[in-house]
């Protein structure tokens, strides 16, 4: 069955009229005659599509009241109403209240098909681009509540309105590109385009042509290059240091020029971009070293913003995680897991190299390799392994808690055990050349032992 269709009409002629024609297609159809009985058909099962008459004449409500009804549980679902001749602006309405369209009666079956499968496609297209913003990870905006991120936030806040260039620093996958299509979204362009360019993953050959595109010979486009692509936008220019020397002529002289001509080309192309630039190295030591331009540094660095790496940031991980874990489980159909105190504890203590990309890709692996039921938390032992390697650790592990989720005196009791039962054993049970080798009176180690509960 291609779609299930719900028809609402008090008219029986019409219910049927449009049932008949969407069927012809194919189409899977229920019909009510009153605004409770449309209810109800959408409480058993969520219909792809309603089309729901303005009136619905000797019902509890009208078309537009249970439009609104149906709204509210499913703000997806797309409604096309059916007004009759001459409540045009009633129709209007609707779509102000979230209907898709209406359709005016009397009809013609072509308009009507045309509706559904219009009405059907964006509903469809609407639910892909949502599964993959969160696929991506394009949905997250700045999470965290650490003191440096909500500076970050604050320096995003103040410049995203403003028209001005931004070079972002920060190790890598500490959040740059997430930094920048923040303040793209928050910016006067968000509904432009926001295109990404990689220096680092573009070979020297491929950046000219594209940035800038490629003409052929008798004048006509035959790739329309990035910054063209980011008309009314922003252009990202993720790893700027990567970029060749002479590309950063040409990237400079578009700076100056606010326009610049294509690969083999000789037209002007007047583009009106924003440019947010992002570098994990040095510049400063590039510029020193003769691999950047000075005068393209000061172009794109006209505000600089650093974004700390997760180390800077470490009372924010638990956030993450949770972020993390609903973002990664909501895209993959995986459960959601519980995080044990231990092993959180670990995880905050960790050094993250690879920052928030080396996390995220952590917890991933955990949602999808952890053993137990999805009820058990996930504690310490069941990290991978080299999450935590660096820590200290128990010296015989018994199963229990990571060392680095107990307070100080239990921890220190846990090492002083092992370590002298280690130390007596070495002695073959030789209490006084142990005591003379840990440095302690006879007496005070046999105290101690006892306090230890080593017989
Ligand atoms: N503040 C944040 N809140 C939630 N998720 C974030 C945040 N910052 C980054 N992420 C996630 O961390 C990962 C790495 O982020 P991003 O790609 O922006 O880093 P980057 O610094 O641009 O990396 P690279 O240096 O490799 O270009 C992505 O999965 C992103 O969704």
């Amino acid at each position: 069955m291609a779609s299930d269709i719900l028809i609402v009409d008090d008219e029986e002629d019409i219910r049927e009229l449009v049932a008949g024609i969407l069927e012809d297609e194919g189409h899977g159809t229920r019909l009510a005659g009153n605004a409770d009985d449309a209810l109800k058909l959408v409480g058993e099962r969520r219909p792809s599509l309603v089309f729901l008459d303005i009136w619905l004449q000797g019902s509890r409500i009208d078309g537009l009241a249970l439009l609104d009804e149906i709204k509210k549980a499913h703000a997806d679902l797309p409604v096309v109403m059916i007004s009759g001749h001459g409540n045009i602006e009633t129709a209007v309405s609707a779509i102000k209240r979230g209907a898709y369209d209406y359709i005016e009666k009397p009809f013609k079956a072509d308009r009507l098909l045309l509706l559904a499968e219009r009405a059907l496609e964006a509903s469809s297209l609407r639910r892909t681009v949502k599964e993959l913003k969160i696929r991506s990870g394009d949905t997250d905006f700045l999470v965290g509540s650490s003191s440096v991120l909500t500076h970050l936030r604050a320096a995003v806040e103040r410049v995203a309105p403003t028209n001005s260039r931004i070079l972002i620093s920060g190790p890598s996958g500490s959040g740059k590109e997430v930094v920048a299509r923040t303040i793209h979204a928050k910016s006067g362009r968000a509904k432009g385009p926001f295109i990404v360019v990689n220096a680092a993953t573009i070979t020297p050959e491929r950046m000219e042509t594209t940035l800038f595109g490629v003409e052929d010979t008798d004048g006509s486009v035959k790739q329309v290059g990035a910054l063209e692509e980011a008309h009314g936008g922003t252009l990202y220019l993720d790893e700027i240091g990567d970029m060749p020397r002479e590309t950063q002529n040409r990237v400079l002289r578009v700076l100056v020029e606010q326009a610049f001509t294509r690969v083999g080309g000789t037209r002007r192309v007047q583009v009106d971009v924003r440019l947010i630039s992002s570098t994990a190295r040095d510049l400063e030591q590039e510029i020193a070293d003769g691999r950047f331009r000075e005068d393209l540094f000061h172009r794109l660095s006209v505000v600089p913003i650093r974004v700390p790496g997760l180390s800077e940031r470490r009372e924010d991980i638990p956030e993450l995680v949770t972020h993390f874990m609903d973002q990664i489980s909501q895209a993959g159909g995986l459960p959601l897991r519980q995080i044990g105190d231990d092993a959180m504890a670990v995880l905050q203590a960790h050094d993250w190299p690879g920052n928030l990309r080396q996390l995220r890709n952590n917890i991933e692996r955990l949602l999808i390799l952890a053993r137990g039921d999805a009820e058990t938390a996930i504690s310490a032992d069941m990290l991978p392994s080299e999450v935590g390697a660096m820590l200290p650790m128990l010296p015989t592990s018994t199963g229990g808690e990571h060392l680095m989720a107990l307070p100080l005196r239990d921890a220190r009791e846990i090492f002083e055990r092992e370590y002298l039962i280690a130390q007596i054993n070495r002695f073959g049970g030789n209490i006084s050349r142990t005591a003379e080798f840990v440095g302690m009176e006879r007496s005070a180690l046999h105290r101690k032992l006892k306090s230890l509960g080593i017989a």
